[in-house]
């Protein structure tokens, strides 16, 4: 039986970015970043009220269409509980549509208000880890982001059902507890980039001496995550995904070769157009200036925990 929510509940989560695909690991291995979205959601007698401040707040749609407000509705309803009125506060700092998971992190956030209010009623109707990896991913579409903003750390993500996008599809998720050594660097161009947009430009068939190679790196990707960083340059090189979408990510790309060629572990931060580095050591101050110069924004993130309600 669904269960009412008293008036004046109230909850914050606190949701992290997330980097996706890792270079060899496309749609399977992303990672928890240190740039926070905070969703405050108290329930009310009725209605819906929503503000957004920060990142996207003149583009998202102020009402019942908005992406938290619907993973809110969804994270209710699946543990079964109602409530007669909402009001929704989000402070954004992910940068939308440039490869560092956005969309799923909102879902994350939203879902995992949501179970924080009906954990507060009645501790038994909270969701677990793996059912909120099920639901954000069954949302959002792509597990790689969504379970890293759940679990934290880095993550490998995988679909049990086999191939289609059914209702019965099963998505799984294990957690990589990340060489402590490792840091994140992001360059964040200016321009949009639709995931959308750069998955169409993927091929449907690949040649299978390239799959061969992206096994091989995405299984290397593991090891030098979780405690080989020395191997993370020949871990993060990808045919799969990343040279199919070059041609509409000409920064990107440029900048990621320059990384390279100066042996640090670069890669497109999910579809694009963010470039993620992965480094043990200190980001070389002439680089940073460059990029800067070439209107990157660049930021040094912690690898992070997964959302967090209080
Ligand atoms: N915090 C948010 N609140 C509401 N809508 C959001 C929020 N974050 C993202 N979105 C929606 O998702 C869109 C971006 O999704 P998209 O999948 O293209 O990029 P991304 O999630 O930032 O990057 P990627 O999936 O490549 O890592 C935005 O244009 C917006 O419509
Ligand atoms: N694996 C997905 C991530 C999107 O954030 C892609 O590369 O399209």
């Amino acid at each position: 039986m669904t269960k009412t929510l008293p008036i004046g509940l109230t909850v914050t989560a606190r949701v992290p970015a997330s980097s996706a695909n890792l270079g060899p690991g496309f749609d399977t291995l992303g990672l928890a970043l240190g740039l926070y979205d905070e969703i405050t959601v108290t329930t009310t007698a009725s209605g819906l009220t929503i503000s957004v401040e920060g990142e996207g707040a003149d583009d998202v749609p102020w009402g019942p269409s908005h992406l938290v407000v619907r993973a809110v509705e969804r994270g209710l309803e699946s543990a079964g509980v109602w409530a007669d009125g909402l009001d929704v506060v989000c402070r954004n700092v992910i940068p939308h549509s440039r490869g560092l998971g956005s969309s799923a992190s909102a879902v994350v956030g939203g879902l995992a208000a949501a179970n924080g209010l009906a954990s507060k009623v009645d501790g038994e109707l909270a969701l677990s880890l793996e059912q909120l990896v099920q639901l954000a991913s069954e949302f959002e579409g792509h597990p790689d982001n969504a379970a890293a903003s759940v679990l934290g750390g880095a993550v490998v993500s995988w679909t049990e059902s086999g191939v289609g996008d059914g209702e019965d599809r099963r998505y799984r998720a294990a957690r990589l507890d990340v060489d402590p050594g490792i840091k994140a660097v992001v360059l964040v161009p200016n321009e949009r980039s639709s995931t959308a947009h750069t998955r169409g430009l993927l091929p449907e068939f690949v040649p299978h001496r390239d799959a061969a190679f992206n096994v091989s790196r995405a299984a290397l990707a593991v090891v030098a995550l979780t405690g080989r960083p020395d191997l993370l340059l020949p871990a993060t090189a990808d045919l799969l995904h990343q040279p199919q979408r070059a041609p509409a990510l000409p920064l990107t790309t440029e900048w990621i070769a320059r990384l390279r060629g100066a042996g640090i572990a670069a890669a497109v931060s999910g579809a694009g157009p963010t470039v993620l580095a992965l480094i043990t050591e200190q980001f070389p101050d002439d680089l940073r200036a460059a990029a800067e110069v070439a209107g990157l924004q660049v930021l040094d993130l912690e690898l992070a925990e997964g959302v967090h309600v209080r």
